[in-house]
């Protein structure tokens, strides 16, 4: 059995633009593979080359140098037109004077298929982004939300190879994005068809993505699941983008069993595994996420023997609903936030001024990269 090639495959690509007689590099050396049926994400800040690396799938610009294929074919230098991929923007770009059944039927139409074939398909497309019954709409009678799905609809019911959407929930309010979200992964996963979603909304990425790429100045920091991609940022980029992260540097004063100890004090110390070649005297910088950390007062309890241990004062205290946020001045020079969920016991809550100690288990440190 062969295994299927990438859906899409950038072999070597970078983009230079030309601004002011200068060659700006917009996307550095890239080599990507996205899988047939993925959900890939393509994340990172304002210009960092998101856009670009869209649009040279899709055939709106072509690389500087370097190949692009569509399931194992070179398409470099095809029009975008021949390249079996649609694009679904922010700004729907449904045809006004065209009710919702004929935005969706148009591409059909065009291909010249029968009209029984059209009405089959069209129904089916519609059941899936759930607007049966508003066939006969006009979109300035439609909801954002609504106009949204019919041009998603309108844009899948080719059966394109990939369908790349270019931030297209940006301009729905938050809780209309965050039901798109869980939409669009139903109809992603109904469909089977590759789809790559540009966004600069770390949440959104993690919602949705089955792979995601995090891009910093034209080049990808981290390519990986949102579950490695929170739990193990490699880069001091990617676990600043991504969520918050406290940070900590310390110099390593022995390693045991895997595992090296970062201490500030007799009892103030930080436990992070290693790798083999981690020695003693060797310089590192640790991170742990909020909401892996224990925020105790009075003494820390027995069971954080072994782990790290960091006593503070408390600067901030934020109530959320869900969880009060703290900001602790810790013995080891940074300040740490932790996300303590708010349960039953409420009045367990910690004030301002008050000395606290964090815990938290070896596992949830780790290394930050770069
Ligand atoms: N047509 C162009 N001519 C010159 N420079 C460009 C052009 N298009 C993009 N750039 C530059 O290339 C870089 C990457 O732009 P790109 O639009 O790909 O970023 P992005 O990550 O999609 O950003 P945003 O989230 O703001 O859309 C930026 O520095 C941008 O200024």
């Amino acid at each position: 059995m062969t295994t299927p090639q990438p859906a899409i495959r950038f072999a070597g690509v970078h983009k230079n633009y030309l601004s002011h007689g200068e060659s700006v590099p917009a996307v550095k050396r890239m080599d990507l593979a996205i899988a047939q049926g993925e959900f890939f994400s393509l994340l990172g800040p304002s210009g960092c080359g998101k856009t670009t690396t869209m649009r040279m799938i899709a055939g709106f610009e072509e690389p500087s140098g370097g190949k692009v294929y569509l399931d194992g074919k070179d398409v470099t230098g095809v029009a975008p037109n021949k390249r079996d991929v649609n694009m679904v923007f922010q700004s729907y770009a449904l045809f006004p004077h065209l009710n919702t059944y004929q935005n969706v039927a148009f591409g059909l139409e065009r291909k010249k298929v029968g009209k029984a074939d059209i009405k089959k398909r069209v129904g089916e497309m519609l059941e899936i982004v759930s607007l049966t019954g508003m066939e006969k709409r006009a979109p300035k009678e439609m909801s954002g939300g609504q106009q949204q799905r019919v041009a998603l609809a309108r844009a899948l019911v080719n059966h394109p190879r990939a369908l790349l959407l270019d931030e297209p929930l940006g301009a729905l309010d938050l809780k209309l994005r965050q039901q798109m979200q869980i939409e669009l992964k139903r109809i992603q996963r109904e469909v089977g068809i590759t789809f790559v979603y540009v966004t600069h909304d770390q949440g959104e990425a993690l919602t949705m993505s089955d792979r995601i790429a995090v891009m910093n100045a034209g080049v990808i920091e981290q390519l990986g699941s949102p579950r490695e991609i929170y739990e193990r940022p490699a880069s001091r980029f990617v676990a600043g983008f991504i969520g918050t992260s406290n940070l900590v540097d310390g110099h390593i004063e022995r390693c045991e069993n895997g595992l090296a100890v970062v201490a500030y004090s007799a009892q103030d110390r930080v436990v992070v595994p290693v790798g083999s070649a981690a020695r003693p005297g060797d310089k590192i910088e640790i991170s742990v996420r909020p909401e892996k950390i224990d925020l105790h007062r009075g003494v820390p309890p027995v069971s954080s023997t072994g782990g790290s241990v960091l006593s503070g004062v408390v600067n901030e205290v934020v109530y959320h609903g869900t969880s009060t946020n703290y900001t602790v001045a810790t013995a080891a020079g940074a300040d740490f936030t932790v996300f303590d969920q708010n349960a039953s016991n409420a009045d367990d809550l910690a004030d301002r001024g008050d000395r606290v100690f964090l815990t938290w288990a070896p596992q949830h440190s780790y290394m930050i990269g770069v």
